[in-house]
């Protein structure tokens, strides 16, 4: 009796240290991250401007910087990984009313008004298609519709379509052409999930979250599947961007930062380097900016070069 006493006292008192400092540790941290957010003049301004994300000022900056989009002339934009959506409004902002803009995130996500919105995964050769079908057809996307709600948008469409494309050569059946590379400019933030909110019912992603790409704080790690969204995102603008189309990629940087701009110099006629100043100087993040989209570039000696 009395040696258990014994034991027990100082190993209580050893758990109660341990939680003690734990607790510690995770109020600080919080109190941290906390304080970090409330003293972020970005993420105030956004929230005053009603913009979804201190995201937003990082893609006004390079705008500021490169001139990707322009007033009135009915550009259209591709912006990858688009939840929830800050970039997608300052793209549909200064692309003025005849911008048209397409988002595809792979969770569900409520596009900003006036913004149209595809939920799906970029490393899937089918979702380009529907890209390119959106732009080529001006498809009309309802969020509320129940196709929607029980399917996603375009399941009930995508095989059939895709069958007329091949059958027909690439005409539509009122007449317009489906383009090859029917956009101007196409951004990509990829990367952390944004925390889903809805769309847990959804069959095709109700797993998505689980398999997003975290920054993991490990700079290697995140490197090499930041280059892996990068090379997607790339894929993407040599087989839907227009000849002299502009591209934006972020890259959290490591030691193959070098091969991307290999590869971004064999599709782009300027790449350059940016980090602006809303981006966070302890972050490993940092942007690739791609200038007047070569013609006839061979994705394999992209590549493989
Ligand atoms: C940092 S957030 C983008 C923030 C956004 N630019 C904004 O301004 O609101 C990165 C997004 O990339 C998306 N993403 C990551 N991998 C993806 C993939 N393979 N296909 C589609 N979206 C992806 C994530 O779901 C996440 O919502």
């Amino acid at each position: 009796m009395n040696s258990l006493l014994l034991l027990s006292q100082p190993l209580s008192k050893f758990w109660r240290s341990q939680s003690i400092r734990y607790v510690r540790w995770n109020s600080s941290s919080k109190a941290r991250w906390l304080g970090r957010q409330r003293s972020d003049s970005f993420t105030r301004e956004a929230k005053v401007l009603g913009l979804r994300s201190r995201a937003a000022f990082k893609l006004q900056q390079i705008d500021d910087k490169v001139q990707l989009f322009k007033k009135n002339a009915s550009q259209r934009v591709l912006d990858l990984g688009y939840a929830p959506g800050a970039w997608s409004q300052v793209a549909l902002e200064r692309t003025g009313s005849t911008g048209v803009i397409l988002g595809v995130d792979i969770l569900p996500c409520s596009p900003p008004r006036g913004v149209s919105s595809i939920q799906a995964n970029v490393l899937a050769r089918k979702t380009h298609e529907l890209i390119r079908l959106f732009f080529s057809k001006h498809f009309q996307l309802y969020q509320e519709d129940q196709l929607h709600k029980d399917h996603g948008y375009f399941q009930h469409m995508l095989e059939e379509e895709l069958m007329f494309l091949k059958q027909q050569n690439a005409i539509n059946s009122d007449g317009s052409v489906i383009e090859d590379t029917p956009i101007d400019v196409i951004i990509s933030d990829m990367y952390e999930p944004w925390p889903q909110t809805e769309g847990f019912w959804n069959n095709f992603t109700n797993s998505a979250y689980d398999r997003m790409a975290n920054t993991t704080g490990i700079a290697i790690k995140d490197h090499s599947m930041s280059m892996d969204l990068c090379d997607a995102a790339l894929v993407a603008a040599i087989d839907l961007l227009k000849p002299g189309g502009s591209f934006v990629c972020k890259l959290y940087t490591g030691k193959e930062d070098q091969l991307l701009e290999n590869r971004l110099k064999q599709v782009f006629r300027d790449v350059q380097r940016f980090k602006p100043s809303a981006s966070r100087n302890e972050s490993k993040e940092l942007y690739f900016i791609g200038l007047g989209k070569k013609k006839n570039v061979n994705k394999l000696d992209v590549f493989l070069n």
